[in-house]
């Protein structure tokens, strides 16, 4: 171990470092892996785990206790946590820009280790059964969506970012005779906040630990319906070696923690992932403090999505039904790239309406996913349901909507939502263009020969650009949609569904009003981060100040 530890921080390992994908573990009947999660599973559903704040590495406790509930079971306390305060957030703001500069001195091949070291802790099974068993729990995922999200896109992240940046490294700018040139990567001077969502443990451990990577000192605010898991991601770096100080664990209310930060002059970067109305406040509250900085903050946002499948008459059908279930159903519709609207062509209407009711009333099990045959569950938390609610509520009265199957709702136990198919005569109702986050999807049924006025209207009826699928067989009218549909997604798929992006397969991000489209997962995300330092230094004295035109 201490060999390899050696290996790892030696420069040429790190130079030709290359990362793979994490395998996803199957979780079948019997499996080790079924057996270790089940057995933590119980482990938490026994207990209130008590989750503090914790800066500099020392836990802080504060008046203001929280509690997170199970979504499918919202009587079951699952964990108990405290807000941080203003004060305790200017304390930890404090402590993380004094820590800052130590810690980008050490050698980058040496942070990078951490984070290497933090990817192997979460790939072995006894991290890796609290990774998945507490986003099951806490977030309401069934086993195979936790698997993929808090086990393996984590330890994807961690991985292929230090590829990432050992490749960035490989770039020098051009030394001459008389001078050496060099360009290095530093942090930004001040402190970084994160502020993550709830439906993704990977992204809260991303959002904390790329800034880290990159010589910064972090913030991290984790969603409230995430404390826990987001909680063994911190635990996973702290045992990995990350020293403290180096990320601050700050749970805290929305408001106090985005007011505090935006105050202070420190501030170096907001890397945020959410609503995009959460970020458009958060902008606006920077520029407010614009004149109170010392540098301008970089604002790096991943925002929300009304994600579209557009599926034209020569599309195949199975494809089509297959990928839209998924994307529009798994976890309960709440992934930011879920399929939320649909361009359905006439002459495959009937068939499509068939099997998705077909599979929607007898084939998807909605359930706690506690029971491994669950398809999905209860939806995260009571504004969310209340707001899923609502528009089930609209599409049940207005006269351009039609629920045609789903349309239920119960919160007597947990906050479940049946899957719903909703037909609009209007194609630019708003269920058709604003955000629902949960599993409800709108269709909008086309004449086959008005295809192309279709491909207008995907682009047309809403300024969010995250993701979106053209189905097609045609092959060249399938090129054709995607050169016109160029700005209105960041992730375009051809004929597959809007879901499942894989880190370093799909970099992610969305255009427009979906965010700043850094691409999480691909090679220019952590360029975010950093405030390169470009020396020249002079190997000859400078004799003369003359230019040799003037001799
Ligand atoms: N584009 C992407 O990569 C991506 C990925 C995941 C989720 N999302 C989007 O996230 C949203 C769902 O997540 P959510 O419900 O957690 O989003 P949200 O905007 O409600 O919350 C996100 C985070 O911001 C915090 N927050 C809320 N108000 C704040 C404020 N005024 N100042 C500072 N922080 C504040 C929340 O506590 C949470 O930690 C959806 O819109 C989804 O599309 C996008
Ligand atoms: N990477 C995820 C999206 C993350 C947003 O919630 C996907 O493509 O399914």
């Amino acid at each position: 171990m201490y060999r390899l530890y050696i290996r790892r921080c030696s420069s040429t390992f790190f130079h030709q470092y290359t990362a793979k994908n994490e395998p996803v573990l199957e979780y079948r009947r019997n499996s080790n892996e079924l057996k270790q999660v089940q057995k933590v599973l119980d482990e938490y559903k026994s207990k209130v785990t008590r989750v503090p704040c914790i800066i500099d590495g020392k836990e802080f406790w504060t008046e203001d206790i929280q509690k997170q509930v199970l979504p499918f079971d919202h009587k079951h306390v699952l964990a108990e946590y405290c807000y941080a305060d203003k004060s305790l957030l200017e304390k930890a703001i404090e402590r993380a820009v004094k820590n800052q500069p130590k810690w980008d001195l050490m050698p980058i091949e040496q942070r990078a280790n951490i984070f290497l070291k933090a990817a192997d802790l979460a790939s072995d099974l006894k991290w890796r059964s609290h990774l998945v068993a507490t986003t099951m729990l806490g977030q309401g995922k069934t086993v195979f969506q936790a698997e993929i999200d808090a086990a393996c896109e984590l330890i994807d992240f961690w991985r292929f970012n230090v590829q990432h940046l050992a490749s960035a490294m490989t770039y020098q700018p051009i030394s001459t005779g008389d001078s050496d040139n060099n360009y290095q990567y530093r942090g930004l001077e001040g402190f970084v906040a994160a502020i993550s969502p709830f439906n993704f443990t990977a992204i809260g451990g991303h959002l904390a630990s790329a800034p880290a990577l990159m010589g910064n000192t972090v913030l991290w605010k984790p969603s409230d319906t995430a404390t826990l898991s987001n909680y063994i991601v911190y635990k996973i770096l702290e045992e990995a070696g990350l020293p403290p100080g180096i990320i601050q664990f700050v749970p805290s209310k929305g408001v106090d923690f985005g007011k505090t930060i935006t105050q202070s002059p420190d501030l170096a970067a907001i890397t945020f992932t959410g609503s995009t109305t959460t970020f458009k406040t958060l902008w606006k509250w920077v520029a407010e403090n614009l004149d109170n900085y010392r540098t301008f903050p970089r604002l790096i946002g991943e925002c929300g999505g009304k994600n579209f499948h557009l599926i034209h008459p020569s599309a195949d059908l199975t494809t089509v039904i297959n990928g839209t279930i998924r994307s529009a159903f798994e976890y309960s519709g709440q992934k930011c790239s879920a399929c939320s609207r649909v361009y359905l062509p006439r002459s495959l209407s009937n068939k499509f309406y068939s099997q998705m009711q077909n599979i929607i009333k007898n084939e998807l099990r909605i359930d706690t996913p506690l029971k491994f045959d669950t398809f999905t569950s209860a939806v995260i938390d009571r504004n969310s349901f209340n707001r899923i609610r609502t528009s089930i509520d609209f599409a049940r009265t207005s006269p351009a909507t039609k629920i045609l199957v789903g349309g239920e709702y119960d919160d007597s136990v947990g906050f479940y939502v049946k899957p719903t198919l909703i037909e609009t005569t209007d194609p630019k109702n708003k269920l058709m263009r604003e955000e629902i986050f949960g599993p409800v999807v709108t269709i909008y049924v086309y004449d086959d020969q008005k295809f192309d006025e279709t491909v207008d209207l995907v682009n047309d009826t809403t300024n969010y650009a995250l993701t979106g699928s053209i189905f097609c067989q045609d092959k060249t009218i399938l090129e054709k949609t995607r050169e016109r549909l160029i700005h209105t997604a960041g992730n375009l798929y051809l004929n597959d569904k809007s879901t499942g992006s894989v880190v370093n397969q799909q970099p992610f991000g969305g255009a427009r009003l979906s965010g700043t489209n850094d691409k999480a997962g691909g090679p220019h995300y952590l360029l975010r981060f950093t405030s390169p330092l470009t020396v020249k230094n002079m190997k000859e004295p400078l004799k003369t100040f003359k230019h040799v035109s003037m001799e």
